[in-house]
């Protein structure tokens, strides 16, 4: 049988996961894994320590600009965008390019925080601030971090994934008043019902978790959820204790 020579890692974070295996050769030690990783995280915090009252808006990477919840997102970004809100997305097409436009409409700052990916790509037209990071985990510690709360469209693996992440934070209380909003209550209406007919049921998580989650299917109606909190503030000024 014939072994395959390994190859070259196609992103730092296939680098950092898959780094001892036979396929995939190693290129860093783990002290320069280190620095990378500490590189990203300062970069994120000098660019976004400005930033004031934020929401981070997620959906698929794969929604057509003709499709309705193309113009949904958008018209929600620009109505958060007036009422003062900074927007934060992945920096990517479909839902991300969409709120970053709504953004952009109404000179809202527009953030996008994009991911090095396997097939190149570059962040979308409509991010003012862009950055573009190396490893999942550090790009997801900057949406929370730097929001007051999340709104969730229709989306797969990757939307999911952030949007359970904030609820994971949240039961656990890393963080706290911290809205989750899902829009489209048609899309979100199978997995609620999952939630609270199978993971409730069985007593993996509380009803108050589920409760939680504030459904939606106005684009104009999300500030209500999200006004309720206490919002981030820039922390340029503020010294280190
Ligand atoms: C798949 C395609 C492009 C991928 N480009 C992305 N750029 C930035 N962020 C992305 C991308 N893909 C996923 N994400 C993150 O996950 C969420 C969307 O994932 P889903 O699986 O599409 O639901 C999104 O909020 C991003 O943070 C093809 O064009």
């Amino acid at each position: 049988m014939s072994q395959r020579e390994p190859r070259h890692p196609t992103s730092d974070d296939e680098e950092l996961l898959e780094a001892e295996t036979l396929a995939i050769l190693s290129e860093y030690t783990d002290a320069q894994r280190v620095l990378r990783i500490q590189d990203e995280l300062r970069e994120g915090f000098r660019q976004l320590n400005h930033v004031g009252k934020a929401v981070s808006i997620f959906g698929s990477a794969r929604t057509p600009r003709d499709h309705p919840r193309y113009d949904q997102a958008r018209q929600l970004a620009r109505h958060l965008g007036e009422q003062g809100w900074a927007i934060i997305t992945g920096g990517g097409p479909g839902i991300m390019e969409a709120a970053n436009r709504g953004a952009r409409d109404v000179g809202a700052t527009s953030i996008g925080l994009g991911i090095e990916l396997p097939h190149e790509q570059s962040l979308n037209e409509y991010c003012d601030i862009g950055i573009n990071f190396h490893y999942f985990f550090t790009r997801k510690v900057m949406f929370v971090r730097y929001a007051s709360g999340f709104v969730v469209f229709p989306g797969g693996f990757g939307t999911l994934d952030e949007l359970f992440e904030a609820a994971t934070l949240r039961q656990t209380q890393k963080i706290r008043y911290f809205p989750i909003v899902l829009f489209d209550s048609g899309y979100w209406a199978g997995m609620l019902d999952w939630l609270k007919n199978s993971m409730l049921a069985d007593g993996y998580i509380n009803p108050e978790d589920v409760e939680a989650l504030v459904v939606t299917d106005d684009p104009n109606d999300c500030h209500g959820a999200l006004d309720a909190v206490e919002h981030r503030r820039p922390r340029q000024h503020r010294k280190a204790a």
